[in-house]
């Protein structure tokens, strides 16, 4: 059906709508260089191949909420190296300025859902970016470390409003064709933002006095940039008409897909918001979903793909990456630095083949395979690890320095128990392959590249020709570590990094979309708390081979979750996905999506178990 072309709008109000649009088109044809210095009408905003450059410059925009996500959780380990020095931070100070962030991103991802709903997606994005900027001020001009604690909150709730934010509004501003892509493009920002991050952590590393102003107040620069360039950017349609803003939203999906031929895309969502609104029943939007079958399965499925790509373990390994290195004879801190930023790089660069892939495979497939792949990367991580503890190289020389003397280091007899206790260090020389007079010494509480006393202490290094190693052992099997990293990046990116966040921003329906995503982002941050909070114990108390078994059996649990639950959303209008939930959990994912026509049942509500029982 096609309506015929739309009136002239003619009230004040629609006129300054229609003069903010012709602002973000000029604006638009001034980044994307179409336009030739004068304000163009939307055709000339579609690219050769019919594909709409505005929805690209929208997604840009958005998506540097996901550069500064990855940026401000990524730089602060670099920081860390230089603030403990600076401010004599204790271990404690140390913990609280790297997890507040990562808490306060967990609590605003799960209040921004409400956020969502009532301020719509555009005011959200420009309030995080804004949120982002102030944080990043008072980063750079901290004078204390309480007021770098405040900083590290206010970043971290511009980190969670704009995680679960910045999905849903592209997914909602893409045409179906391209939606995955420019949803992906997201993470690609996020995994950029880390690189960047761990660049910018490398460059300012040599600055020994302040440097880390520097390192965290950057991220003020990205902030601003989006902060403006949404100021003229069009809120979500979808939104709009479920605010019952109709004519701005049909202006807005005319300027976006730059053709005046949207009635079908405009009728169709708009008659299912109509019929979500006579069938939505009272009550909060959470109790909606928990009681309607078809959104409580999208919720589940939302939350565990968040909920396993934390527990396969991804900032842990980007976290030990260093120390990977280290084990595999990267002796020099800085290069240790550096080469931590190649592995984020590696990260950066297989999540572009997820961006490439994610409309080839589609998200299914994709998924799967790339879970899989982190299972397998994960045993071999561990056997690794396992086969370096095996290798241990014993403790041969034991210090009659009178400070270790009553440190438990003494008591170690293999480097593998001496690296796994926080106090304690390996000092040892070496003669080819072969360790020689080895010594676990206490570790400098204040600077953990060097023992307290002995050999390996600052005093007396570089004289005695002795290596310190913290964390890890000399071993010869760091070959089977460092393949099993680069194995886990390469599987992990292109799939596990990204899917969870373009899968949820597609598969709630309208009405559940803010409070679906809230939830699951909120799933990821608390997850993502509770792993790289554990993981030093765990490795005491299991060993890093038994940490990396662990992870590796929670991949393969996801692997088979997804298997059973995870349909396939590639190509289907957002109106048309919450229907391959309509089945039961279990077999979700046996329901390709490719070439099947999806018609609504009831209207696609919530069908209770019986009913479904009945449609199959
Ligand atoms: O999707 C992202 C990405 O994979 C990042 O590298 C990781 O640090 C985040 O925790 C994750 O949510």
């Amino acid at each position: 059906i096609t309506r015929p072309r739309r009136a002239l709008f003619c009230s004040p109000k629609e006129k300054k709508r229609r003069a903010q649009l012709a602002v973000s088109t000029a604006f638009c044809n001034l980044l994307v260089g179409s336009g030739h210095g004068s304000v163009q009408t939307e055709t000339n905003i579609t690219g050769h191949d019919g594909s709409p450059k505005f929805v690209y410059l929208m997604a840009f925009f958005s998506a540097l909420g996901g550069f500064l996500f990855g940026y401000d959780t990524g730089v602060v380990s670099g920081a860390m190296l230089l603030l403990k020095k600076e401010l004599n931070l204790s271990a404690l100070w140390q913990e609280l300025l790297v997890s507040s962030t990562v808490g306060a991103a967990a609590l605003a991802a799960l209040a921004g859902g409400f956020l969502n709903g009532a301020l719509g997606r555009r005011l959200c994005i420009l309030l995080a970016s804004f949120i982002f900027s102030v944080g990043g001020v008072i980063l750079s001009l901290a004078p204390n470390k309480e007021v770098l604690l405040c900083g590290r909150l206010i970043v971290g709730l511009g980190i969670g409003v704009a995680s679960m934010t910045v999905p849903v509004y592209i997914a909602e501003v893409s045409p179906p064709h391209l939606r995955g892509q420019l949803v992906t493009i997201n993470t690609l920002f996020i995994t950029g933002g880390q690189f960047i991050a761990s660049v910018v952590d490398g460059a300012f590393s040599y600055l020994n006095h302040g440097g880390w102003r520097y390192m965290l107040g950057l991220s003020a620069v990205p902030a601003v940039l989006q902060f403006v360039g949404f100021l003229f950017l069009p809120e979500s349609p979808r939104w709009l008409l479920q605010k019952g803003r109709s004519e701005q939203a049909r202006q807005v999906l005319t300027h976006i897909r730059a053709t005046e031929n949207v009635n079908e895309e405009y009728d169709s969502i708009k008659s299912i918001i109509e019929e979500e609104e006579k069938e939505s029943g009272g009550g909060p939007v959470l109790w909606r979903i928990l009681t309607c079958a078809p959104a409580r399965r999208a919720l589940i499925v939302g939350c565990g793909l968040q909920m396993f790509q934390q527990l396969s373990g991804i900032n842990t390994v980007m976290y030990y990456s260093a120390t990977i290195l280290q084990m595999a004879g990267v002796r020099d801190d800085k290069m240790a630095i550096w080469l931590a930023a190649a592995t984020a790089f590696t990260n950066f660069l297989f999540t572009l083949v997820g961006v490439w892939l994610v409309e080839r495979a589609g998200r299914r497939k994709l998924t799967l395979g790339s879970i899989i792949g982190t299972a397998i990367s994960l045993s071999v991580l561990a056997v690794g690890f396992l086969l370096s503890a095996q290798a241990s190289p014993p403790v041969t020389f034991h210090p009659r320095d009178p400070s270790s003397l009553n440190s438990t280091c003494t008591h170690y007899g293999f480097c593998e128990y001496c690296m796994l206790d926080p106090n304690c260090g390996f000092c040892y020389r070496e003669n080819g392959s072969t360790i020689l007079n080895s010594s676990c010494d206490p570790v400098d509480q204040a600077n953990t590249e060097e023992a307290a006393s002995g050999r390996c202490s600052n005093a007396t290094q570089g004289s005695t020709g002795a290596f310190w190693a913290y964390n890890y052992c000399p071993t010869p099997y760091s070959w089977i570590v460092l393949l099993g990293l680069i194995l886990y990046l390469a599987f992990f990116a292109p799939g596990m990094g990204p899917m969870p966040w373009t899968v949820n921003s597609e598969i709630y329906p309208l009405w559940a979309r803010s409070t679906g995503n809230a939830c699951s982002a909120g799933i990821n941050w608390i997850c993502n708390v509770l792993v790289s909070l554990t993981f030093l114990h765990m490795a005491e108390f299991l060993t890093y081979y038994g940490a990396f078994f662990l992870y590796s059996g929670l991949a393969l649990l996801g692997f088979f979750f997804m298997l059973g639950c995870l349909p396939e959303t590639k190509g289907l209008m957002l109106e048309d996905i919450e229907t391959l939930f309509s089945r039961r959990l279990c077999t979700c994912g046996a329901f390709g999506g490719q070439n099947v026509h999806y018609i609504r049942v009831n209207g696609g509500e919530c069908l209770s178990d019986e009913d479904i029982s009945d449609g199959e």
